[in-house]
């Protein structure tokens, strides 16, 4: 654990999160970890993760994800070299020091991985998944449009439009999602590349996910008004989390909302816009300046994906065909990814935490990834390689930086250290089984609060 150097009070600068906020750009770049403030702008070019990391975290209290993308106390020496003061405020919950729990199950992990000499980010099976996700997409989409006897019959282009959803959700859950996590391969312009596929191919900006996903979900995990993917309007569609004010319309929430999952997709496409270039800010999650690089993947990407999925298109078919087959496309894709999302953590069964008035949520970091998760069928390589390894939900959240290949490995690891410190699993069985958990959720979230108690 990091502890701020011996420094004479009086000779402690202190900041409070609003002046921390204002050193988030490559030319001032401070960052907050365990209550301690670093300048960092000088190390920014030499980090071994790449600069994109560290522009994003710029101006932000980093301690979980510090903690997380790093062995065990390996970078400690280097950070305290940049210690500048100590952050006296939060603006986001804040998490008590690493209890035995997580310090030994990280230690396992690791020593798992030394033991075995294996290579936590680097396994050439996750290359041959990658190839077969974006070979299917380019072929259907290929031959959906433009294979003479494949795009005269209806029928067959709606088969290949599902096809082409169910491969961009693939994109989602693997290529994106492990280079947002950095768990492939050690070589940040991988990492780019990968992501700016999603931006390509998908149309959805991987920059806008990193925000919502790598730093604000993955942190805060269901964690009122500040994990980004439980946020809600009062009133909103849906009731997903005990602490929203109830409404009557939520009371046949079950039956309806799953059915709107289907826009996902289409929505994230918009909301890209306004949160990088209006907002400024994903929900509590503040955006940073944007590179080049994100600009032109950002703006090239949305170009690009209208180009090829709608404008090309139209030149060999009818707008309206074209429009009806992007449509059932992107309802393949947002009900594969809301579907496989909802069922880990908006579910009866897992836990809710909220932080006390002074901002401190009083579990450990790591136990509170187990507590809020679950998981399912961990047996099922089917259900493992077409949710990109999610049912494996809890190891993901504890090590999301190790290659998702490797989850059935540690995955024992982890139920026993949990077992041991007496810290709830929640499993089930079968992806339906967790699906249903979800409904069954919206279901009770939809009744009169009383009426549960
Ligand atoms: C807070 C956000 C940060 C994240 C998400 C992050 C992430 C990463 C990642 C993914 C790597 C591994 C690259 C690989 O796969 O080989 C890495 C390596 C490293 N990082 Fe960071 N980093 C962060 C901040 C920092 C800071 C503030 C420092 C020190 C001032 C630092 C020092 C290092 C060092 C020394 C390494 C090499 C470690 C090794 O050899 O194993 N990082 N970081």
């Amino acid at each position: 654990m990091i502890t701020a150097p011996d420094i004479h009070n009086s000779l402690l600068k202190t900041f409070t999160w609003e002046e921390l906020s204002k050193h988030n750009t490559p030319d001032d770049a401070y960052i907050a970890v365990r209550g301690s403030v670093y300048d960092i702008t000088n190390f920014i070019n030499r980090h071994p993760g790449g600069e994109d990391i560290l522009l994003m975290v710029a101006g932000k209290d980093a301690t979980q994800i510090f903690e997380t993308y790093h062995e065990l106390g390996k970078v400690d020496l280097t950070l305290k070299k940049y210690y500048i003061g100590a952050l006296i405020s939060n603006e986001l919950p804040v998490f008590p020091d690493q209890s035995d729990f997580h310090k030994t199950v990280k230690k396992r992990v690791e020593d798992y991985f030394r033991k075995n000499q294996l290579d936590p980010k680097n396994t050439p099976f996750i290359w041959i998944r990658y190839a077969w996700i974006y070979g299917l997409l380019i072929g259907s989409y290929y031959s959906q449009y433009y294979i003479p006897f494949v795009s005269d019959h209806i029928l067959l282009q709606v088969l290949l439009a599902i096809a082409l959803g169910f491969a961009a959700a693939q994109v989602g859950l693997n290529p994106l999602h492990d280079a947002s996590h950095f768990a492939v391969t050690h070589n940040p312009w991988v990492w780019k590349l990968l992501g700016a596929t999603h931006d390509f191919l998908n149309g959805s900006s991987f920059l806008v996910w990193e925000y919502q996903h790598f730093l604000g979900h993955h942190v805060y995990t269901n964690i009122a008004d500040a994990d980004p993917d439980i946020v809600t309007g009062d009133p909103d569609i849906r009731r997903i989390k005990p602490s929203q004010r109830w409404f009557s319309h939520y009371m046949n929430q079950h039956l309806f909302v799953p059915l709107i999952y289907g826009f996902l997709a289409f929505k994230v496409r918009i909301q890209d816009i306004f949160i990088l270039y209006v907002y400024k800010s994903n929900d509590r999650i503040r955006v940073n300046q944007l590179t080049s690089w994100h600009t032109f993947a950002f703006w090239g990407g949305k170009a690009f994906f209208i180009l090829y999925r709608v404008l090309v298109p139209m030149l060999f078919h009818s707008a309206w065909k074209v429009l009806a087959l992007l449509v059932i496309a992107d309802f393949t894709a947002s009900y594969w990814l809301a579907c496989s999302f909802q069922a880990n953590h908006v579910v009866d069964e897992v836990e809710w935490p909220l932080p006390d008035d002074s901002g401190l949520v009083q579990t450990d970091w790591a136990e509170m990834q187990v507590i809020t998760t679950q998981d399912y069928a961990h047996d099922s390589a089917f259900w493992t390689s077409i949710v990109g390894s999610l049912n494996f939900q809890a190891v993901h959240h504890l090590f999301p930086q190790i290659s998702q290949h490797h989850y059935p490995l540690i995955a024992p690891i982890v139920k026993e250290t949990c077992a041991e410190y007496g810290i709830r699993y929640y499993y089930k069985d079968t992806f339906w089984e967790a699906f249903r958990s979800h409904v069954e959720h919206l279901h009770n979230m939809g009744q009169p609060p009383n009426k549960l108690d």
